[in-house]
């Protein structure tokens, strides 16, 4: 079983596949999702997108850097929208960011994030990487290195990683189990090869499911076959 693990998951978890915005049945199912791990004392970080508000390369008449900048503003709204509903969920939850300075976002560092774990919080990491440029998954790569997790989980719409993308390719196959090396080799799109390179470097496991199916990451994190794992 896994204890301590950062879990990202796509903005769009937030608003329901290729929508935008807030949907209250979706962020329901992902409280109750999170509540589950919780209970089992599974110390719990998160990086969240923002692909359910902006996305960098989607703002196209904004210039690059700004707009990966609304991009990863669009990160910490995501984050304290559901530090809220979380915490009426009866989640403790903390969101951490270097990129803001409000009341509600606390400053990273890590003595604290370990009070944080202790007493029971999830921590919510906020702001990407505080870079242009780079994306979620990297941040998450980060996130689970500094965290020391056990493992990361990439939570997504798709059932793990295949040899070309399910939802383009209806004959796409799944691996089980793939190396960092052949994921980046093969250019398997489901992380950037950023994120996949600083895995591979930390030796820091991933597990890339489907965010949808009830109680996979529950059924993931108690050792059962779900997804795809990638290793070295
Ligand atoms: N080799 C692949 N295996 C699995 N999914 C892939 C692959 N290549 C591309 N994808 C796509 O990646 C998406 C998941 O990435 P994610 O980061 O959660 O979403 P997005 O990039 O849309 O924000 C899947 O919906 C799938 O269509
Ligand atoms: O380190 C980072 C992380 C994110 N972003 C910006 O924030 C957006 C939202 O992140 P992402 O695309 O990873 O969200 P997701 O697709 O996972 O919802 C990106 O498109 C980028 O514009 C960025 O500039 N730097």
């Amino acid at each position: 079983m896994y204890n301590r693990i950062l879990l990202k998951l796509s903005g769009e978890v937030l608003s329901g596949e290729d929508k935008k915005g807030f949907d209250e049945k979706a962020i329901d199912y992902l409280s109750n999702e999170i509540k589950d791990i919780v209970k089992h004392g599974i110390k719990l970080g998160m990086v969240i997108g923002a692909g359910n508000l902006f996305r960098g390369r989607e703002l196209e008449d904004v210039t690059n850097t700004i707009g990966d900048h609304i991009g990863m503003l669009g990160t910490v709204i995501n984050a304290l929208y559901l530090k809220d509903y979380f915490e009426r969920k009866g989640i403790k939850t903390v969101v951490v960011s270097q990129i803001v300075d409000l009341p509600s976002v606390r400053r990273i560092h890590y003595d604290d994030i370990e009070l944080y774990f202790n007493a029971g919080y999830v921590v919510i990491f906020a702001g990407g990487t505080s870079n242009p440029f780079f994306t979620t998954d990297t941040a998450a790569a980060l996130r689970a290195v500094e965290m020391k997790a056990d493992i990361l989980i990439k939570a997504t719409k798709v059932d793990g990683i295949y040899d070309k993308d399910p939802k383009k390719f209806e004959n796409a196959k799944k691996y089980d189990k793939i190396t960092y090396d052949d994921a980046i080799n093969l250019g398997l799109k489901i992380m950037d090869t950023e994120a996949f390179s600083i895995c591979k470097r930390y030796k820091m496991p991933i597990i890339v499911l489907n965010f949808f199916k009830k109680n996979n990451l529950l059924n993931a994190l108690l050792n059962s076959n779900i997804g795809t794992f990638v290793k070295p």
